[in-house]
């Protein structure tokens, strides 16, 4: 029987969503749900590994029975998943030995104090292409062991297991036979060696974590292994896996180095492919791998800015100035600029390429006359100063020359935004019709192994674009711009430390 869909399950940080795949990449069904977010203390994040499991499975059902395709339809699963989050369980009974440890949880962050002081930092980016950061898994996996009693013991003997989140999915719908990661996820590890493609045993050592606990690293599209008949009713094939920025980059169907796609959510990743080569950046970008496929991995560059939707939330939920997030496009155009005003979101600190943890939100430039409409457009232009921040960095470091950015996330129906980043870049932005491209790479990856389709290029032609922004402003006047934002963001450093002094 000829297979006509592929599943793709696309485990995010807020919700747990299945979405199903034609062969022209096009959505032919789609279903979420939320699940709990846990905050045991200020700055610390977890999730209920069962909940994240049952949501996933809930949504793969409900998609299919509510599209009326039968397992035997899908040629294949892809999963995608938010990346870095920590999930120990117990190899013999599947129950998880502790809640998920968040990728956002910071409480092991004084630890990477430790391993700073011990001049950990420069090998970590050596080895793992990533700063030494609370952010990635290696030290949580280190807490759980640390805080769970007896746990170290049983994980020498091999008794407890350890995965990202599609580590997990997958040691589930295999019905506990696999236990196994794609390249893309073991490299936000902190413990993976990306340019030899180990496992470091020197992290491992440092950490105390035995190897046995670890998953088998696969490439992002084979077939991992066969869902249990009791979940489906069929044994589907579990054939993509990859990080959910990294599945982004290949649903936007960046495979050309040079190539770059950036995220809009609550804040912006942005990935740009650089091939066979991983270069490494002495400014706060992560070298990552973007896929194993084909024999070989790819890497990408990737800048992380913490805050971008978020702004827009804020002015909604704590200033109360729109009442929804689209509301800002028309109010951004009722003005002719933003009067002079600069508003740089560090509201956490700043990201890619400040990395400075003490910087603060901060307005400048307001006069008597300065309006609410010049706040919001301050706070939609500021998301797109802080793509050039990380863009320029990129082509700076890869000496690669950016040619288009192809953009996804929910902050790209903002017309307004992506016209001024177009504009604030100089180069086109691009937005594909579907806007799924986490899922869509995912399902792509899953198809590429089995057969569903036969190469990248097949791929590409599929890419549509809905809408396609050029630069229209004088390239001069977005300079002094920019200039003016970097002068604002000179205002938001450092300031805690600025007020205690
Ligand atoms: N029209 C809009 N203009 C500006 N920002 C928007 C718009 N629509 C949504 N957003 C922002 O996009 C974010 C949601 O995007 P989404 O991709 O769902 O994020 P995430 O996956 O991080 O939850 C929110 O922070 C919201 O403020
Ligand atoms: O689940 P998202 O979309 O918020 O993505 C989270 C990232 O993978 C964290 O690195």
């Amino acid at each position: 029987m000829k297979k006509r869909y592929v599943l793709a399950l696309d485990q995010g940080t807020t919700s747990s969503r299945a979405i199903l795949f034609d062969w022209n990449g096009q959505i032919k069904g789609i279903a979420g749900q939320e699940f709990k977010q846990i905050y045991p203390q200020p700055g610390w994040v977890e999730h209920d590994p069962k909940e994240i499991w049952q949501s996933q499975m809930q949504v793969a059902r409900r998609v299919l029975s509510e599209n009326y395709v039968l397992p035997n339809d899908l040629a294949a699963i892809g999963v995608t998943n938010q990346r870095e989050t920590t999930i120990l369980w117990d190899k013999h009974t599947g129950e998880p030995v502790h809640h998920a440890i968040v990728w956002q949880c910071r409480r092991t962050a004084p630890f990477c104090e430790t391993l700073r002081e011990e001049g950990w930092t420069a090998s970590i980016r050596k080895k793992t292409g990533l700063v030494l950061d609370a952010y990635f898994s290696g030290t949580k996996i280190k807490w759980i062991m640390d805080h769970v009693p007896g746990l170290r013991e049983k994980a020498a003997a091999g008794d407890i297991l350890f995965g990202t989140v599609d580590s997990w999915l997958i040691w589930h719908l295999s019905g506990g036979k696999v236990h196994a990661t794609d390249f893309s996820n073991a490299s936000r590890t902190m413990l993976f060696n990306i340019h030899d493609l180990v496992w470091d045993q020197e992290i491992l050592d440092r950490l105390d974590i035995p190897e046995a606990m670890l998953p088998q690293v696969l490439p992002s599209s084979t077939v991992y292994g066969y869902t249990d008949r009791k979940l489906f009713g069929a044994e589907i094939p579990i054939a993509g896996v990859a990080g959910d920025q990294q599945a982004a980059l290949f649903g936007q169907t960046c495979f050309e180095t040079g190539m770059a796609k950036n995220t809009y959510g609550t804040g912006c990743f942005m990935l740009m492919n650089t091939g066979e080569k991983a270069f490494s950046s002495d400014h706060g970008l992560l070298t990552t791998i973007a896929w194993g496929l084909d024999h070989h991995v790819e890497y990408a560059l990737e800048g992380s800015i913490f805050m971008a939707g978020a702004a827009v939330q804020w002015l909604r939920d704590q200033l109360g100035l729109i009442q929804h997030a689209a509301q800002t496009e028309q109010m951004a155009q009722a003005v002719e600029d933003t009067g002079g005003v600069y508003l740089v979101p560090a509201f956490a600190g700043l990201g890619a390429p400040y990395w400075d943890m003490y910087a603060r939100g901060t307005i400048v430039g307001m006069t008597r006359g300065t309006s609410k409409e010049h706040i919001v457009r301050a706070t939609l232009e500021s998301i797109a100063y802080q793509t050039r921040d990380v863009l320029e960095l990129m082509a700076e470091e890869s000496g690669m020359e950016i040619k288009s950015l192809r953009v996804d996330g929910g902050a790209v129906q903002n017309d307004f935004l992506m016209q001024f980043q177009s504009d604030l870049l100089g180069v086109p932005v691009e937005r594909p019709v579907v806007a799924e491209t986490t899922a869509l790479g995912a399902a792509y990856l899953a198809g590429l192994a089995t057969g569903f389709w036969t190469s990248r290029q097949e791929i590409a032609e599929k890419c549509l674009l809905a809408k396609r922004y050029l630069p229209q402003a004088d390239e001069k006047k977005m300079g002094q711009l920019y200039g003016e934002w970097k002068r604002a963001v000179e205002k938001a450093k450092g300031w805690i430390i600025a007020r205690s002094e």
